[in-house]
């Protein structure tokens, strides 16, 4: 799972909620206020999680959630940000809670709190989570992301988002090609359909990509956690 379809500065981890970033990027929440005094070598981190399973749970949102995030997130005036630079390879494919209507956010955090306490449960999680995003995400055609870790870098020094300690991603449609993810190390590439759920810890042995979209497009609710309570995003876990 090597070469042609990867750009391989598509594997740029997706900019979240920084300190100074509310400024800058509409549509991103303000910096919550910093609640912890833990250094970053005494916060828990990701590779406490190796070892625990990669979560995948079929029908995990209802029908009705995942038609009204699709037909949220494929409207024609769907509020996608346009503030990073136009060669950012996120660049107009980010819904951020601040631009998301309120009904919506509701329902992406209520979502996010279920996810939350079932991957609490499953990795037997009893320390606070924080949450350090909620976005929509889509992939256009050519979109794809080279295999990657989201906390570390293939020699384990930290990456741009060393903070993070599980991803969650529930998938919104089908009807696009391509577009698979999958797990090279493992040889896993499972079948994904429209409600399902997957979740993994951040570290190397959980390196994972997305194939690159060939047509159609691949809609997603994708959250990263963390155990750092300064990178909460302010929305409720
Ligand atoms: O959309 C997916 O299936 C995975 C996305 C991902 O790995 C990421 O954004 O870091
Ligand atoms: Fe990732």
């Amino acid at each position: 799972m090597t070469g042609r379809n990867f750009d391989p500065d598509a594997v740029r981890a997706r900019p979240t909620v920084l300190p100074g970033m509310a400024s800058t990027f509409a549509g991103q929440v303000a910096s919550p206020p910093v609640i912890s005094s833990k250094s970053a070598t005494e916060v828990r981190h990701a590779r406490s999680l190796n070892g625990k399973p990669i979560g995948l749970i079929p029908d995990f949102i209802t029908e009705q959630e995942r038609a009204a995030l699709y037909k949220y997130a494929s409207a024609d005036d769907a509020p996608w940000e346009t503030c990073l630079p136009k060669g950012d390879v996120w660049h107009g494919r980010l819904i951020n809670p601040g631009s998301v209507s309120p009904k919506i956010l509701k329902m992406m955090e209520n979502i996010r709190k279920r996810t939350v306490a079932h991957i609490k449960a499953e990795y037997e999680i009893t320390d606070p989570v924080y949450a350090d995003t909620l976005q929509l995400v889509r992939w256009r055609p050519g979109d794809n992301q080279a295999p990657h870790a989201d906390c570390e870098e293939p020699d384990g020094q930290p990456n741009a988002t060393p903070w993070r300690a599980f991803a969650s991603i529930i998938y919104l449609n089908d009807g696009y090609e391509g577009g698979g993810i999958h797990f090279p190390d493992r040889k896993l590439k499972p079948e994904i359909k429209p409600r399902t759920l997957a979740y993994f810890p951040s570290t190397n042995k959980y390196r994972h990509g997305v194939e690159a979209i060939t047509s159609g497009l691949r809609y997603t609710m994708s959250c990263f956690y963390t155990f750092d309570a300064r990178r909460h995003d302010g929305h409720l876990v």
